[in-house]
């Protein structure tokens, strides 16, 4: 990999913090009875690295969801650049934002160039006709976006790869791939949903010196990651989410040190078990409906003509409804 910065300052030229590149503002997302985000805000400046950190299931690739357009917000508005986004995911990535996902989405039969040749889509003029006919304008543009993509191949490592189909690229390279894919639409801003998930600790520090490089480049970034050594090497700003709420939000230090932070993650009833609350609803109720039961049978057993109590059954709980299509 071509890239030279490992640290949380930026290299010099890069844009001082300051620009709000993006700004959610109140972002809520229902599904249902289910609200998965409430009332978050969220800003992100330029030359920043923030992260997006909560227990599994508190609404973190949702919120990505609702800024990138797969999802448009119940409540809530969303600006880049000072413009509200439009609620299509093609319209953002050309306004410049560009993501990310959780899992692999890479065109496997495809080749490692081909693959970033599709991120440049948004950013290619040429037409239908013109991509048909085949004349000198889009052989022209073709070129262009091989260039572009080419150097974003050697900027994250896999120049030498280009023509290898994507599927026979080892996990690690796989995901720098998606990463550059990301790239190529030009971003302003980088959206990355758990960056290293599956990674081994090499080539974990490997995605943090890339993604140093490419906030030095000039591209903010918002990151979800489970890794807490990660995010709080990496970011200057990180928010939490639990529950779909904003917990608290600050630098490393202020975060780690939040005993709300060490709740969430340490042990208490959200760590690592947001569904504890309702498993123990269920479990209360199942045990009332038990019990219930006896008692009908005793009184049944031991009266005649006397009508059993009726008890309700277990309070319904609205499954909550499965995720859609980003996954
Ligand atoms: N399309 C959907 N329809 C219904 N419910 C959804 C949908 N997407 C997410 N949810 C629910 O919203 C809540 C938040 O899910 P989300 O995936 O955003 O959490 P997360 O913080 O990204 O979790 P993880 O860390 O496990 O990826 C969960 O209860 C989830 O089941």
């Amino acid at each position: 990999m071509t890239t030279h910065t490992t640290t949380k300052d930026a290299a010099p030229g890069t844009p001082t913090p300051g620009d709000t590149v993006l700004d959610a503002r109140g972002v809520t997302m229902r599904f249902g009875g289910l609200t998965a985000v409430r009332d978050v805000d969220l800003t992100v400046n330029s030359g920043e690295i923030v992260g997006l950190i909560g227990p599994n299931g508190a609404g973190k690739t949702t919120f990505f969801n609702c800024l990138t357009g797969l999802y448009i917000p119940t409540e809530g508005e969303v600006r880049y650049k000072d413009r509200v986004l439009p609620p299509k995911s093609f319209k953002v990535t050309a306004a410049g934002i560009a993501r990310t996902f959780q899992n692999i989405r890479l065109f496997s039969n495809m080749t490692v160039l081909e693959n970033v040749l599709v991120g440049r889509h948004t950013r290619t003029k040429e037409g239908l006709w013109s991509a048909l006919l085949r004349g000198p304008g889009f052989h022209k543009a073709e070129a262009k976006s091989r260039e572009r993509a080419m150097e974003l191949l050697e900027f994250i490592g896999l120049a030498d790869k280009a023509e290898h189909l994507s599927r026979n690229l080892p996990y690690g390279e796989q995901r720098k791939l998606e990463i550059a894919r990301a790239l190529a639409s030009e971003p302003g801003l980088l959206l990355l949903d758990e960056p290293t998930a599956g990674m081994n600790p090499q080539e974990t520090r490997a995605t943090e010196e890339l993604i140093f490089a490419i906030r030095d480049m000039g591209i903010a970034i918002l990151v979800i990651e489970h890794d807490m050594r990660f995010i709080m090497n990496l970011c200057d700003r990180v928010a939490v989410l639990v529950q779909g709420q904003k917990l608290i939000e600050g630098d490393a230090a202020t975060v780690q040190n939040d005993e709300r932070v060490i709740a969430a993650y340490l042990g208490e009833p959200l760590a690592d078990d947001p569904g504890a609350e309702e498993v123990a609803e269920v479990e209360a109720a199942e045990a009332a409906a038990a019990a219930a039961d006896t008692a009908d049978a005793e009184t049944t057993a031991g009266t005649t003509g006397t009508t059993g109590t009726t008890t309700d059954p277990a309070p319904g709980k609205d499954a909550a409804p499965g995720k859609e299509n980003d996954r």
